[in-house]
């Protein structure tokens, strides 16, 4: 019988003494191996959150007491300690558990995260209405150290220093973001984290000083100069006092005792409160511990060897990407490279190692990354902003404000476009087409297939001028799509299939859909012309016209949400052309694998050819 058998919600936590405490932390580091070895998911993060989480849960009175956690990423413990643990086996699955917090999921889930560096604001909002409620519980926000590199977190930060809002901060600092954390806030983290002294309280450092013999003139005279002078050199997190909030660190964030005795501590603090807690990313499990970037985000893989147990030969896009950056880079001595903490992710790696000093990691701050390459792009260099589309909505106004508006040449290579799968709503590209299209002066492409893709960065990059995006899915391709390697020109898109009956419109990766629902409607003897846009701004109106005057019938399937770029096309077709739209519908879409989501959606070759072969066709 083991511990976390017994154990489902905290008030099973708060029964344990501290030696069960530690056992029940094992057993939990062990379950989340095992776990997420089965279903994939953020591992090295969870596993270095278990004494926290658990120390959490068992000092403060939740669900009353209210924890908010940062991208949410690490809330797999959480999870399983609120009523979870048996439906962990379908964590990030169609209709499972999501892999971030989520309000219709559990009261113990306070507020949706994904993104990062929202909980201090969350927090405040929610300790402001409690204040203003009269009512009286404990708002705690968990942020690590790669989450507070996020402008957001600066500007709650400010707002929280001088509010005198009772809110405590937990900073679960691991030195790490995906990769190892940059930037001078995680200098500073570093410097405290070294410190030999575990001061726990500004009061320790008052009694300190009050007691410590005076020795030597020079530090009388200092003592007396300035008593703050001394605290700077003593207190560790000085910048957090000087900004109005109680500091409270270095703790050690897998000492259970240290843990509850610091929580403890914490509640009697006025206002606000940051406790810097250091954790180990990847703590318990070895592979884990000396890659945590290679097991920030894991699929299934086998415990003992540490090894995915799905391997792809075929590349992705993103590693399509940056092999093809270097290439460009090795000719075109401007160009640079432009990432908010996703070096990895956007397949940046090699050209962080072949061009070292051409690539900036701006932390996760995509408002700054994106108006940084502004900045290069004014002063003649070609940045190139490698960013998740879903993460590219954290710098909508730079776009706009500081790219489109000077009309600068900023090429935006917007990773993840389209379903992403088992993150779910927060991290799907579903709407970058529609949001980019609205902007003047921008242009955005979509490759159908890697020639297209790679003729479209180098078009992008060394032929063209001006705000430029090229979009494309997570994941890999192997599609070798017809005209793909005819030249890339801008507005101009492709017939990829010539018929007589209808005109499918497609772009990017749905251009294989449709040459699939061509090919199911050949069969019901019906004739499909597929029109590759290529470019989804400007659009090729010329051959969307031709085609659809011809056909008379127009079928627009769009892997974005209905009101992208699919409503515009259908805004440009003439009135007396039958029109249906294959999108996305208004809504958010959960988790779950790609297919089950296209599927569910309508979107799959299937669904699109019954539709058509159904007659669902609806006048302008
Ligand atoms: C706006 C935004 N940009 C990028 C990401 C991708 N992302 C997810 S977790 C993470 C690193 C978070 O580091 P930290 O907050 O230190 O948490 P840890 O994984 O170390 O526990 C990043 C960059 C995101 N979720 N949101
Ligand atoms: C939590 C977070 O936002 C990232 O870890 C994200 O999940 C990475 O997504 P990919 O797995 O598509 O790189
Ligand atoms: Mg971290």
């Amino acid at each position: 019988m083991k511990l976390l058998d017994s154990i489902n919600f905290p008030e099973d936590l708060r029964k344990l003494n501290n030696e069960e405490l530690n056992i029940l932390n094992n057993e939990l580091r062990q379950y989340i191996i095992e776990s997420v070895s089965k279903t994939g998911g953020h591992l090295a993060s969870n596993l270095g959150v278990v004494e926290l989480t658990v120390a959490l849960h068992y000092s403060f009175n939740t669900p009353i007491d209210k924890i908010i956690w940062d991208v949410g990423h690490q809330s797999y413990i959480h999870k399983i300690i609120t009523g979870r643990k048996e439906k962990m086996s379908t964590l990030r699955q169609y209709n499972g558990l999501s892999g971030f917090p989520k309000r219709s999921e559990s009261c113990y889930d306070v507020f949706d995260t994904g993104h990062s560096s929202t909980s201090i604001s969350a927090a405040m909002g929610i300790a402001r209405a409690r204040d203003l409620k009269k009512e009286k519980y404990e708002v705690v926000a968990v942020i690590g150290d790669g989450a507070l590199t996020g402008g957001m977190a600066f500007e709650a930060l400010n707002d929280l220093g001088r509010s005198n809002t009772k809110l405590i901060i937990v900073l679960n600092d691991n030195e790490m973001s995906i990769s190892p954390n940059v930037g001078g806030m995680s200098h500073y983290l570093s410097v405290i984290r070294t410190s030999s002294r575990y001061l726990s309280t500004k009061k320790d450092i008052e009694k300190l000083l009050n007691d410590m013999p005076v020795v030597g003139k020079t530090i009388k005279s200092f003592l007396k100069r300035t008593k703050d002078g001394i605290k700077k050199m003593f207190i560790p997190g000085m910048l957090f006092e000087e900004l109005g909030l109680t500091y409270m660190g270095p703790i050690d964030g897998h000492n259970t005792e240290e843990l509850l005795e610091s929580f403890k501590a914490a509640k009697n603090i006025d206002g606000p409160l940051i406790m810097h807690v250091i954790t180990k990313k990847g703590k318990g499990y070895k592979y884990a511990e000396t890659r945590p970037d290679e097991y920030h985000g894991v699929s299934p893989f086998n415990v003992v060897t540490g090894e995915g147990l799905k391997k792809s030969e075929v590349p992705t896009y993103s590693k399509v990407f940056g092999r093809k950056l270097c290439e460009i880079a090795g000719e075109n001595k401007n160009v640079v490279a432009i990432t908010a903490a996703m070096t990895d992710g956007t397949g940046l790696k090699e050209f962080s190692k072949i061009y070292p000093d051409r690539i900036f990691d701006a932390g996760i701050a995509e408002q700054h990354a994106v108006t940084m390459a502004a900045g290069l792009a004014v002063n003649g260099m070609v940045p190139v902003v490698a960013v998740y589309s879903s993460f590219l909505q954290r710098a909508y106004d730079q776009v706009i404000h500081d790219v489109a508006l000077q009309n600068l040449h900023v090429v935006f290579a917007v990773d993840r476009a389209g379903l992403v799968g088992d993150d779910g709503e927060t991290h799907h590209g579903v709407f970058d087409e529609g949001f980019l299209s609205q902007i003047p002066n921008m242009t955005i492409m979509a490759p159908a297939d890697y020639t297209e893709f790679e003729n479209m960065l180098t078009y992008a990059i060394n032929e063209y001028d001006g705000p430029v995006a090229v979009r494309y899915p997570r994941g890999n391709s192997s599609s070798i799509i017809n005209n793909s390697n005819s030249p890339v020109e801008k507005g101009k898109g492709a017939i990829v299939k010539e018929g007589s009956e209808i005109t499918i419109v497609c772009s990017g990766k749905m251009v294989e859909t449709a040459i699939k629902v061509s090919e199911i409607l050949e069969k019901q003897n019906i004739d499909a012309e597929v029109i590759n846009l290529r470019f989804i701004k400007p659009l090729d109106e010329n051959l969307l016209n031709t085609s659809v005057s011809k056909t008379k019938k127009a079928v627009i399937i769009e892997e974005s949400s209905l009101y992208g770029v699919a409503s515009l096309i259908k805004t440009i077709i003439p009135d007396d052309v039958d029109v249906l739209l294959k999108t996305l519908p208004d809504e958010f879409i959960k988790h779950g694998s790609v297919e089950e989501l296209l599927k569910a959606n309508g979107l799959d070759e299937k669904s699109i050819a019954e539709d058509i072969i159904n007659n669902k066709w609806r006048m302008q």
